[in-house]
């Protein structure tokens, strides 16, 4: 099931301007992150398309070519996973499963099997019997979503369906719902304010601040090509490299740096990826921090930028806080960015 906002925007009752006019399309089976920060506006987005809140006047919400925007939340077929599970503690996986199919009066054996098809799907086998509180962080998110596929819902939305749980777990998890959803191929959205999560789970990223979608695109496009300088912060860490532009170079704190182009107004952004320590690099610093990460390390310099410009070092001798070094940043490898324009 496609889904299409057009002009949909929200004003709560006390003024507050949660959601801009905004467009949005979400192709049938596609799984789409809604990520930015805190207040930006991501759970009313979900709530809106959930018919959990009213759009102001002006707004439109298809479901394919169904217009949804004035129709009640029971009536969307939407199946929602939140943060709490909110799943009964002392009821049985089979029954908590069970439990909204009652509600909707279903025979006793479509219910089964219903229940046991999403068990099935879900690898709960084994606990269909276990009590809630017998089970681990995983198991019950496991049972949360296949609660919420057990009415076989057009379109799936979760709302930060991984934070209630430890970083490890976390990790795991995201790979295992990721499959999970392409399983049931089901349409589903789902918020969060943790990139990584955003960029390993998502066919696409909506990258939200203020109330607006400031970009939407595969993981892979909002990486190489951010189009303001908040989703090259907020996707992949850019930093903006301050100083003066003269002959086709930037003037920074810590050397000369070769432009790919100074025809605008933009600002220079680079990512810790995209810079190099070398010998004979252009821009010098100091080490102020070095981080072991497995494939290579992570040094912190100190010069050349607001706060530290971290770069990568391959080799197996890193260099010590404290020794001066240089790096190099090939000039295609800088994000020219339009200066933002700052949101009221
Ligand atoms: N019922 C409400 N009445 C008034 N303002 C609200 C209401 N619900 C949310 N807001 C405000 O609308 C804005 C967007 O809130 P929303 O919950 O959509 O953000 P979010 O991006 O999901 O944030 P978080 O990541 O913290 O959950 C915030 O400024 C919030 O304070």
């Amino acid at each position: 099931m496609s889904i299409a906002l057009k002009n949909v925007a929200k004003t709560y009752p006390d003024g507050t301007k949660a959601l801009q006019p905004t467009d949005l399309e979400f192709r049938a089976g596609e799984i789409v992150s809604l990520l930015g920060p805190s207040g930006c506006g991501k759970t009313t987005l979900l709530r809106l398309i959930a018919g959990l809140e009213r759009p102001d006047a002006g707004s439109s919400i298809h479901f394919d070519t169904d217009d949804v925007t004035r129709l009640p939340v029971e009536h969307r077929r939407v199946g929602m996973v939140f943060q709490s599970y909110a799943l009964f503690p002392n009821m049985s996986v089979l029954a908590n499963i069970s439990y909204g199919l009652k509600m909707q009066k279903l025979p006793a054996a479509e219910i089964r099997a219903r229940a046991d098809e999403v068990i099935k799907m879900c690898q709960l086998e084994p606990y269909a019997n276990r009590s809630i509180d017998a089970l681990s962080g995983g198991q019950r998110q496991r049972v949360a979503l296949a609660r919420a596929f057990a009415p076989r819902p057009r379109i799936l939305l979760l709302d930060e369906p991984l934070s209630a749980l430890d970083a490890a777990l976390r990790d795991k998890l995201r790979d295992e719902l990721a499959a999970l959803l392409r399983r049931f191929k089901i349409t589903a959205i789902f918020v969060t304010h943790d990139q990584d999560e955003a960029l390993a789970i998502a066919d696409r990223v909506a990258v939200m601040r203020n109330g607006r979608v400031m970009q939407i695109g595969t993981p892979e496009d909002l990486y190489h090509n951010p189009r303001v300088p908040f989703v090259a912060e907020f996707v992949g860490h850019a930093v903006e490299l301050c100083g003066t532009v003269e002959d086709g170079k930037l003037n920074t704190p810590g050397g000369r740096l070769a432009l790919p182009r100074t025809d605008a107004d933009y600002q220079v952004y680079v990512r810790a990826d995209d810079v190099k320590l070398s010998q004979d690099g252009s821009l010098r610093g100091t080490v102020e921090s070095v981080t072991f990460l497995g494939t290579h390390y992570r040094v912190g310099v100190s010069g050349v930028v607001q706060g530290l410009l971290y770069a990568n070092h391959t080799g197996t001798t890193p260099p010590k806080p404290g020794d001066t070094v240089r790096m190099e940043i090939a000039p295609e490898a800088l994000l020219l960015l339009p200066r933002e324009r700052h949101a009221a």
